[in-house]
């Protein structure tokens, strides 16, 4: 090969850097025992994410989306399968290192809030970093979920919406890797739904933020990088999506 054939790979012509992994998922099963019957949750889910990923994992009532984002969050065991966080193998973690994962990595944010209400929304907030070395400033994350005027308010004093980004807020300011959201948007009318997705968009945009949604609302699909579809247990289709969507064109 002469010089001008070895200098054929300029920076500007090099392949693009293969995309990061951060989880992989494989043969994952779920089995629940109730008295004599077993409840097969998860029957073999396999699927990969990469890192900075907005996922969208759809299925209906019953497909098992909740105990694999359990999984993920580190909140339950896998009966078999395994489930690897960069590299490392979550479903052989010790209780302890679940206990780090659980407070370092992941970001949980639920249908229902769930928020103290004895403390107001700047505190729930300030609450979840007390345990973090590297999070967030708060301030700057309550003005990104654009409650910096209603911080000093309790939760009763909040709407369905306003509580949802307190929420967000906290799952965001604790700096962690994946941000795990359960029906994100299930407890909210039409308008205030596409603003929490357009919120959790802006995150996954400006933090790198890896994050997973898991709904039954099929039209939520439009604005994530991957899909994922859920029946019985089996990721039955994954879809990666070229040209996501504006939250603003989602509508149900
Ligand atoms: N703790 C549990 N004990 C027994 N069975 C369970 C438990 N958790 C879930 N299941 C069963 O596992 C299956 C999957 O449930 P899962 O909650 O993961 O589904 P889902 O897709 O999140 O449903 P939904 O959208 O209604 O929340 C269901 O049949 C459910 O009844």
């Amino acid at each position: 090969m002469d010089d001008a054939h070895a200098t054929n790979h300029t920076p500007d012509q090099a392949p693009p850097p293969a995309p990061e992994q951060i989880l992989k998922i494989d043969q994952l099963t779920k089995h629940y025992l109730m008295g004599e019957v077993t409840v097969e949750a998860l029957r073999g889910a396999t699927f990969d994410v990469n890192a900075g990923e907005f996922v969208v994992i759809l299925g209906p009532s019953g497909s098992g989306k909740t105990t694999m984002l359990n999984i993920l969050g580190g909140m339950d065991q896998a009966t078999s399968g395994t489930v690897h966080y960069r590299g490392n193998i979550l479903t052989d973690f010790s209780e302890k290192a679940l206990t780090e994962y659980r407070r370092n990595v992941v970001g949980f944010v639920f249908q229902f809030y769930n928020l103290l209400s004895n403390l107001t929304a700047r505190e729930n907030v300030e609450l979840a970093t007390e345990i973090i070395d590297d999070h967030l400033d708060v301030d700057e994350v309550m003005q990104d979920v654009g409650l910096t005027d209603r911080a000093d308010h309790f939760p009763a004093q909040m709407s369905g919406g306003e509580q949802q980004r307190v929420a967000i807020a906290r799952a965001v300011c604790k700096n962690p890797d994946l941000l795990l959201c359960d029906e994100p948007t299930g407890a909210l009318d039409y308008e205030t739904g596409i603003q929490i997705l357009k919120l959790l968009k802006k995150i996954n945009d400006k933090y790198k933020k890896t994050v997973i949604i898991i709904t039954h609302n099929a039209s939520i699909a439009i604005i994530a990088d991957r899909v994922l579809k859920m029946r019985s247990g089996e990721i039955v289709e994954n879809i990666l999506n070229e040209t996501p969507m504006d939250p603003e064109r989602v509508t149900w």
